[in-house]
């Protein structure tokens, strides 16, 4: 089964394209990691009372307030109201804020990490071809070579990043909008290092254009990566699971070379300037 890495940085369109790959004629099975990272941050998860513990005294208005939405002081099921997420993000988004980010991260990525897993081996034991990895911080938290393919989903234009960003989540201010566009590395950077994976490997999906133009490239990129993973290919690697070892093993291996080979390469520039 093929790992199809889906990313960007925010608001390029990553939701957007998922939708399009989940619905004909793709019906491709999502794991969504920003859904997952709200699930296991409900009241009553392990991973709300860490939050609660670690930024509770320092963040006033961590909770929501008590309302009939908020169900009432204790929340809806009793074991406390939900997180106020704009307030969070204010806490992690920002300058000076990494520390306070990477607190965040450390308690809910490992979460995230395990349930993706879960539903990659579902998806698998379904017997689909391929599977999407919706992963917003998917370089920057090390996912890159365990994916097959790496579709990057990315605006040329930084100016209509923002446009889209700003008019889907009104409640952000100017400063935190631009503040959650900096917490991520550069998309154009990513699509970059997306492409330097090869062809068979990585694949960019261009979001300038208006939703029509976005389906025409998502149709386009769809014909690469069938081409060089052909359905045949996944239903031999399931009836076959050392073959699927060695093939995982192998694509693991040259795509951890790709990123090291980036990363040094990244590292002689910054010592050069
Ligand atoms: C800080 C939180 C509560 C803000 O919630 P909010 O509902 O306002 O935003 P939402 O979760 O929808 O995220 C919107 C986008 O922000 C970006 N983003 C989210 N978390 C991070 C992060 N830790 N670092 C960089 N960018 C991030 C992603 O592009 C994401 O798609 C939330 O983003 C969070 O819990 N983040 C930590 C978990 C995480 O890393 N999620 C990303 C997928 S694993
Ligand atoms: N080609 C397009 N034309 C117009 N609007 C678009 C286009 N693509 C996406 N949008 C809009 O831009 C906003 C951001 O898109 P989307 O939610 O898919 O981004 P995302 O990368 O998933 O964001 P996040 O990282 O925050 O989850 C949405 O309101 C979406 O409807």
């Amino acid at each position: 089964m093929l790992l199809l890495g889906l990313t960007g940085s925010i608001a390029t369109g990553k939701s957007t394209v998922s939708s399009l790959l989940a619905a004909p004629p793709y019906n491709l099975p999502v794991v969504d990691a920003d859904k997952i990272a709200r699930q296991v941050v409900e009241p009553g998860t392990a991973g709300y009372q860490q939050i609660v513990a670690h930024f509770g005294p320092t963040t006033p208005d961590l909770l929501l307030p008590p309302s009939p939405e908020s169900g009432g002081e204790h929340g809806h099921n009793g074991k406390g109201r939900p997180l106020n997420r704009p307030a969070l993000g204010r806490r992690v988004f920002g300058e000076g804020k990494e520390t306070d980010r990477k607190a965040l991260n450390k308690i809910v990525h490992p979460a995230v990490r395990k349930e993706m897993y879960r539903q990659m081996v579902m998806a698998y034991l379904r017997g689909n071809w391929a599977v999407v990895l919706d992963v917003p911080l998917l370089f920057e938290s090390g996912w890159e070579p365990l994916c097959g393919t790496i579709l990057v989903v990315a605006v040329s234009d930084a100016v209509i990043q923002m446009q889209r960003l700003r008019a889907r989540d009104a409640h952000l201010t100017e400063e935190d909008a631009n503040n959650r566009v900096a917490a991520q590395w550069d998309v154009r950077d990513k699509a970059q290092r997306c492409l330097r994976r090869g062809e068979s490997a990585g694949v960019v999906v261009w979001n300038d254009g208006d939703k029509e133009d976005l389906k025409r490239e998502v149709d386009r990129v769809m014909t690469v990566v069938q081409k060089h993973h052909p359905k045949w290919w996944a239903l031999l690697l399931l009836l076959c699971p050392p073959l699927a070892a060695v093939s995982a093993t192998w694509s693991y291996v040259r795509m951890w070379w790709v990123k090291r080979e980036w990363e040094k390469e990244k590292q002689q520039l910054k010592a050069k300037l």
